[in-house]
């Protein structure tokens, strides 16, 4: 082969100072440019030998080698894949897909600070020049009678090729890394951006540092492999030890028995697992497994709670795994990570455009291989067919989970305490995920039963408890007018809070659902919104009439009026909203009701003043329930001048408040200085 010295062509003075600034916002991307190429290329070449265009020698085995060498400042990428011939280079190389570097240059030419750009244009071997002065290939093509090409050129617009030395098929590619470089020729380093990017990488992946000492390790002669490098067989003669017996006299036992044992080269360790899990199929993969694999990406000792493991060929080609993890404490933060892959290679970790919101809470992995590797973000974000991908996952997994619930009630009520965080935001960001689980929320009851929608409502069939696609649309003339009659699901946010009012409940024989996760003010909100039958109310909003007894209107006016009265003066607060009942239970004497609406507004309120608003201003809108079949309630407005009364109300009042919600930390002091006082009057 002649020597030839040519110019890149490329239409632009120079492009490596582009490809260095703008091609790729991670400079140790080359890392995955560079050994995905290899993986290609033996890729090509298993195809190749499947048609029989090529034969493999005989004790090949597949590999990409990494090689750092600190000294010489290189690194050098070695693969058993098809190798070029000079055609090949000039075709592939030299004119690097140059309409490619003209599209790019035409493109990204006026944004010099867009980081954000993390796709390139065929341009993946040249990433080598963000890193390097200069690279050097040497590659042999499987072809017959193909001569060995050696290639260089050192980051200007020209290069040189001539008659290589490589005698083995494949492809040999050295840098030589510039001054700014030089970490990625530490072994450590480049371990960890191998792992990082090529973890599991179809083909084994040795990473090698040039002049190391030989290792060496020793096995039983009966786990010698035909690729071991034997350094010398060792027989171990069997040990043995003199015992001392009872009777005092001495006894030779044998502690371990003689082997035959060998000293090899150490083996090497592939970086890459080259059948991930997520390849496989579901049926043949154990809990274990998947365990195993969870700690391994995530590095996460906690157990997950359960995983979905997508695995479809249409409509499009994808595989995965999605792990629902542990949640400690309902104030740890959720964050996932759902890591991108493109035919086992990573893309990126939470490609939002490519993953629906909420499963990022979630930590999995996605396989996509029909998803464009190099694009921008902002091309994923118009893309429809990536928008679609995103549907169905969110479709599967609300697949996933609903099957569960329809054939495994028991383990998915196990979990639902764990994941219904998860699902619950995604209802409340996906409108056709929330249509598909709807039937399949949890409510756990105050028994720690779980019941469905359905099940709180009973006389409403599905049809009635139908989500309202529109509203409009849906009414009929008959009911055009009327506001549909709804039911009213009570619900507990703090069972010891509120144990008062969920005693009343059991008295009577009924119950309520508890619903204390931050999420679910807007969820049940988001619910009531999208199903115009029902209601929630908290248990403390309002007094149900099974609680009191039925009195006409003008029965009680007089006795409110007095002590609406009495209690404005003793509280030093005349507008106190005060309300008397009858109720069943003699027991109770006050309690304080808050309009459900009332409540979620002050809820909402204190969510948006968190950072040091005065919450001062949205307090208030009680109601101080007062039962008139109470002997105190009675004693104080039989006596309303009497000595102690205004301790009375007080105490009345406070204990009332107390079940309501926490006291200020005054109130509470003067609480305690209260009761002690009341004491002393006893003890008197
Ligand atoms: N190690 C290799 N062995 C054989 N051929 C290679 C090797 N590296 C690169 N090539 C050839 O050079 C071409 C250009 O490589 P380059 O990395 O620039 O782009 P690409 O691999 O085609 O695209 P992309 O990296 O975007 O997938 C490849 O398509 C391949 O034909």
């Amino acid at each position: 082969m002649a020597n030839t010295h040519g110019s890149l062509s490329i239409n632009s003075e120079n492009i490596f100072p582009i490809i260095k600034k703008w091609l790729y916002s991670d400079h140790d991307i080359f890392f995955r440019e560079l050994i995905s190429n290899g993986c290609d290329a033996i890729t090509k070449l298993h195809k190749l030998s499947l048609i029989g265009e090529y034969t493999y020698p005989e004790g090949h085995k597949d590999s990409v080698r990494v090689i750092v060498n600190p000294e010489e400042k290189t690194l050098k990428f070695i693969d058993t894949g098809l190798g070029m011939t000079a055609e090949e280079v000039e075709e592939y190389i030299n004119q690097i897909a140059f309409s490619g570097a003209a599209d790019f240059l035409e493109k990204y030419k006026d944004k010099a600070n867009d980081d954000q750009i993390i796709g390139h244009f065929g341009l993946g071997f040249y990433s080598a020049f963000m890193v390097a002065d200069e690279v050097h290939i040497d590659t042999l093509s499987y072809k017959d009678g193909a001569q060995a090409v050696h290639w260089e050129c050192d980051g200007g617009t020209e290069y040189d090729m001539s008659e290589g030395t490589r005698t083995e098929i494949g492809t040999e590619i050295t840098l030589f890394l510039n001054e700014d470089c030089l970490e990625f020729a530490n072994e450590y380093r480049a371990r960890e951006v191998i792992s990082k990017y090529c973890s599991f990488m179809p083909v084994e992946i040795f990473l090698e540092k040039a002049n190391a000492e030989q290792e060496y390790e020793t096995i039983d002669e009966s786990e010698l492999r035909d690729d071991d490098v034997v350094v010398e067989h060792i027989h171990e003669d069997a040990k043995t030890e003199e015992i001392e017996k009872e009777d005092g006299t001495k006894e030779t036992k044998e502690v371990s028995p003689a082997r035959d044992r060998v000293k090899i080269n150490k083996r090497p360790v592939s970086l890459s697992d080259i059948h991930p899990l997520w390849t496989k199929h579901p049926n043949e993969c154990s809990d274990e497994e998947y365990k195993a694999f969870y700690r391994k990406v995530f590095q996460d000792y906690k157990e997950p709670l359960f995983w979905i493991h997508l695995n479809m060929d249409y409509p499009f080609n994808l595989k995965g795994i999605l792990y629902f993890p542990k949640i400690n404490t309902e104030y740890d933060s959720i964050e996932g990570t759902i890591k991108l892959y493109n035919n086992q290679v990573f893309i990126a970790d939470n490609i939002k455009e490519v993953i629906p919101e909420f499963l990022m809470l979630l930590k999995g992995v996605i396989d996509c291989p029909d998803l464009p590797l190099n694009v921008s973000r902002s091309a994923l974000q118009n893309d429809g067919f990536v928008k679609k991908i995103s549907d169905y996952i969110s479709k599967k997994v609300a697949d996933k989970l609903t099957g569960m619930c329809k054939t495994d009630r028991e383990t998915y009520e196990k979990y639902w305490d764990d994941i219904s965080p998860f699902i619950k935001y995604g209802c409340l960001k996906d409108e056709k995920f929330c249509d598909k689980m709807r039937d399949y929320i949890l409510f756990k009851d105050l028994d720690g039963k779980y019941q469905t929608l359905k099940d709180l409502v009973p006389e409403e069939e599905a049809a009635d408890v139908d989500v309202v696609e529109n509203p409009e649309e849906t009414k009929d003339e008959t009911t055009e007018e009327k506001e549909p009659e709804k039911t009213t699901i009570f619900y507990v946010t703090d069972e010891v809070q509120q144990s008062q009012y969920i005693n009343l409940f059991r008295e009577e024989g009924k119950t309520a659902v508890i619903l204390k996760h931050n999420i679910d003010t807007p969820f049940i909100s988001h619910l009531e919104m999208k199903n115009e039958k029902i209601k929630f109310q908290r248990i403390d909003a309002d007094l149900t009439e099974d609680f009191v007894e039925t009195t006409d209107e003008t029965e009680l006016k007089e006795t409110t009026d007095s002590l609406t009265d009495i209690f404005r003066k003793a509280l030093g607060n005349d507008k106190l909203d005060v309300k008397v009942e009858k109720m069943k239970n003699e027991n109770i004497s006050s309690m304080i009701t808050l309009s459900e609406e009332s409540r979620r507004m002050q809820d909402m309120m204190k969510m948006y003043s968190m950072n040091g608003m005065d919450m001062g201003m949205f307090g208030g809108g009680e109601t101080l329930v007062l039962n008139a079949n109470n002997k105190l309630v009675q004693y104080i407005l039989e006596h309303r001048d009497g000595e102690n009364v205004n301790l009375f109300c007080e105490q009345l009042y406070d204990l009332a408040m107390i079940s309501h919600q926490p006291l200020t930390p005054e109130k509470m002091t003067k609480f305690i200085s209260r009761s002690n006082e009341i004491m002393m009057l006893l003890a008197k």
